[in-house]
C-alpha cells in the first residue's frame, strides 16, 4: 500500500470519528452525528470540516435569551410567536405529510397557558392554511390582548375548538397527530403538573398517534428532561432558538431546529454555534 493511501484511509478514519463523536458531559454537544449524516447526503467533502457544536441552553439562559430579544432588540413577542408558530408548522408537514394523515388531514393542537400555546395557535392556522385540518384543545386562556387576538384569528378562520380531550383510543382514531403546545421553557415542575394539564398529559402519555413536542416535551424538566423515563414520548421535537438542555433526553424520530429569527451578534454573545439552515428554509432537521 502506498504512503499516500495509508495517508488518506488515516484521515478519513479520524474524519469518520470526529463525525460520531457524542458527549452528554457539558453543554455543550457534538451534533457531528447528525450534521455529518446530513452533510454526507449533500456534499461528502463537508464531513471533513472541523466539527461545530450546537449549545444546550439552559431554563434561566433561555429565558434570559428571551428577554434580550424583547428588551435589547426591541422583537415584540407576536412577531417571535408568528415566526415560531410557522417553523412548527413547517416541521408538522415534513414530518406528518398531508397525503398521510388521516383521517382528513385532522391534527389535535393541545394548547397551554402560556407562549408556547400562543406557539401553538400560530402553528394551528399555519397548518390549516396548508391544507389540514387542525382541531385545538385551548382551555386555560389567559386574558391578554395577544391571546385573544390568536383564539379570535383561529375561530375566524373556521377552526374547530374542542373543550375536552378525548379518551386516547378516540385521539387515535380521530387524528393523524398532535402538536404538544402545553409548555416551553417556563414550566415549573415543582408540585406536579396542575389542572386541567395533568389528565390531558396522561391521555398523551396512552396515545399511539405521534406527538410533535413544540421546544419542550411537556412535562418534561427543562434541564432534567425525562429523569424517571414516565414522560411524553414524543416522536418529535422543534427546538426553538436553540436547543434545551432536557432535549439531550428526545428519542423520537425528528428533531427540528426552528424560530430563526436570532441575530448574529446574539447568536455569537450566548456562543449557540447554531447550524447553517438551507437557503430560506425556517426549519433545520438536526
Ligand atoms: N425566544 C424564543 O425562543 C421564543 C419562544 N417562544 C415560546 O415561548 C415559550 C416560553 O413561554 P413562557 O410563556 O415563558 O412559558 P410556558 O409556555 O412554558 O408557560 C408558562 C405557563 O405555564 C404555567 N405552568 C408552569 N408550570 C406549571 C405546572 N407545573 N403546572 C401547570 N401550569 C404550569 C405557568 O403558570 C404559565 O402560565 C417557549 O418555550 C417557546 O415555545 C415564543 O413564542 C417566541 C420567542
Ligand atoms: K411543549
Amino acid at each position: 500500500m502506498s504512503l499516500l493511501r495509508v495517508f488518506t484511509q488515516a484521515i478519513s478514519f479520524s474524519a469518520f470519528l470526529q463525525c460520531s463523536s457524542f458527549s452528554k458531559s457539558s453543554n455543550v454537544y457534538s451534533k457531528a452525528t447528525s450534521h455529518c449524516s446530513n452533510s454526507w447526503k449533500q456534499d461528502k467533502q463537508l464531513c471533513t470540516m472541523p466539527v461545530s457544536s450546537i449549545k444546550y441552553l439552559g431554563q434561566a439562559e433561555a429565558q434570559a435569551f428571551d428577554q434580550e430579544l424583547f428588551e435589547e432588540y426591541k422583537f415584540s413577542v407576536d412577531q417571535l410567536m408568528e415566526l415560531a408558530g410557522l417553523s412548527c408548522a413547517h416541521a408538522v408537514a415534513k414530518a406528518y405529510p398531508l397525503a398521510e394523515c388521516k383521517p382528513n388531514g385532522r391534527v389535535l393542537i393541545v394548547a397551554g397557558p402560556g407562549n408556547n400555546g400562543g406557539d401553538g395557535l400560530v402553528c394551528a392556522r399555519h397548518l390549516s392554511l396548508f391544507g389540514y385540518t387542525p382541531v385545538i384543545l385551548y382551555p386555560k386562556r389567559p386574558k391578554r390582548e395577544l391571546f385573544e387576538g390568536l383564539t379570535t384569528q383561529c375561530e375566524k378562520m373556521g377552526l374547530e375548538f374542542i373543550a375536552e380531550i378525548p379518551s386516547a383510543e378516540g385521539v387515535d382514531n380521530q387524528f393523524c397527530c398532535i402538536v404538544d403546545g402545553i409548555f416551553g421553557f417556563s414550566f415549573n415542575p415543582s408540585s406536579g403538573i396542575r389542572p386541567p394539564f395533568g389528565q390531558i398529559v396522561e391521555v398523551l402519555k396512552q396515545v399511539k398517534v405521534p406527538i410533535c413536542s413544540i421546544d419542550i416535551p411537556s412535562g418534561w424538566d427543562v434541564e432534567k428532561g425525562d429523569a424517571d423515563g414516565k414522560g411524553l414520548k414524543p416522536d418529535c421535537l422543534i427546538s426553538l432558538t436553540a436547543p434545551k438542555l432536557c432535549a439531550k433526553w428526545f428519542q423520537g424520530k425528528f428533531h427540528f431546529l426552528g424560530g430563526r429569527f436570532v441575530p448574529s451578534a446574539m447568536e455569537e454573545k450566548y456562543q449557540l454555534n447554531l447550524p447553517k439552515y438551507n437557503g430560506t428554509e425556517c426549519i433545520l432537521q438536526l
